[in-house]
């Protein structure tokens, strides 16, 4: 079983971290987060904004056999797909200064080690600032990475995610905080692939939309 630090700066039993592919400014970074680290950044930083980033669509097509799964029962976590028509929703957050090498070294045991993604640099606009997009760093899980499950029927997908669960906790956990942060975005901010997996766990799980009658037994 793959080993996480239990602690940002305790060093994992893990080869030592590479950094990312993409030139990075070692004084001052924005990493933009679309899916756990849009709710569970984990590192330190300075600044975060809610916003979006172009040509990109979010997809549940990456396995996950350790945060959310296992080695016999994967579960599915986000990744960016390249669309000429998409439009992600996330948070983008700033590191400066020693945060910028701590936060690296963190994601990339938690993301690319961990997780098999890889780094891309993407332009960011913060939803209080459009027209002041900012560079950013993302993490991708690319089609070439052992995990990659790729595309599958919404309604698959959902059923993947209420069977599987891993270190991090449930993948329905995982799921739902996404679907909890879009809401909040607000009425801009929509995503059908997301949206089209909860409602199919909504017909999978009465208990989870109860009916009247089922309250009535309460
Ligand atoms: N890179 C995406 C997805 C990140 C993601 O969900 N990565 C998984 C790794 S497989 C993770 O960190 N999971 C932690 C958790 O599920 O709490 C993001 O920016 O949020």
């Amino acid at each position: 079983m793959k080993q996480e630090s239990t602690a940002q700066n305790s060093q994992p039993a893990l080869p030592p971290a590479q950094f990312p592919r993409v030139d990075v400014d070692p004084q001052a970074l924005w990493i933009f987060g679309y899916g756990s680290l849009v709710w569970r950044p984990d590192f330190a930083y300075s600044d975060s904004r809610v916003g979006f980033v172009r040509g990109y669509s979010r997809r549940f097509w990456q396995g996950d056999t350790f945060h959310r799964g296992s080695d016999k029962m994967p579960g599915r976590v986000v990744t960016l797909l390249e669309d000429h028509e998409g439009c992600t929703w996330g948070v983008a957050y700033q590191v400066q200064g020693e945060q910028v090498s701590e936060a690296l070294k963190y994601l990339n045991v938690r993301e690319a080690v961990l997780g098999g993604y890889d780094t891309k640099e993407v332009t960011f606009y913060p939803q209080d600032t459009p027209d002041q997009p900012l560079k950013a760093l993302a993490y991708v899980a690319t089609p070439q990475n052992p995990g990659y499950l790729g595309p599958a029927p919404e309604e698959a997908i959902a059923t993947q995610i209420l069977a599987c669960s891993g270190f991090s906790g449930h993948n329905l956990e995982y799921l739902l905080r996404l679907a909890d942060f879009m809401q909040l975005c607000g009425p801009q901010a929509q995503d059908e692939h997301l949206t089209a997996i909860v409602d199919a766990v909504g017909t999978m799980l009465p208990c989870f939309c109860p009916t009247k009658q089922a309250l009535a037994l309460v």
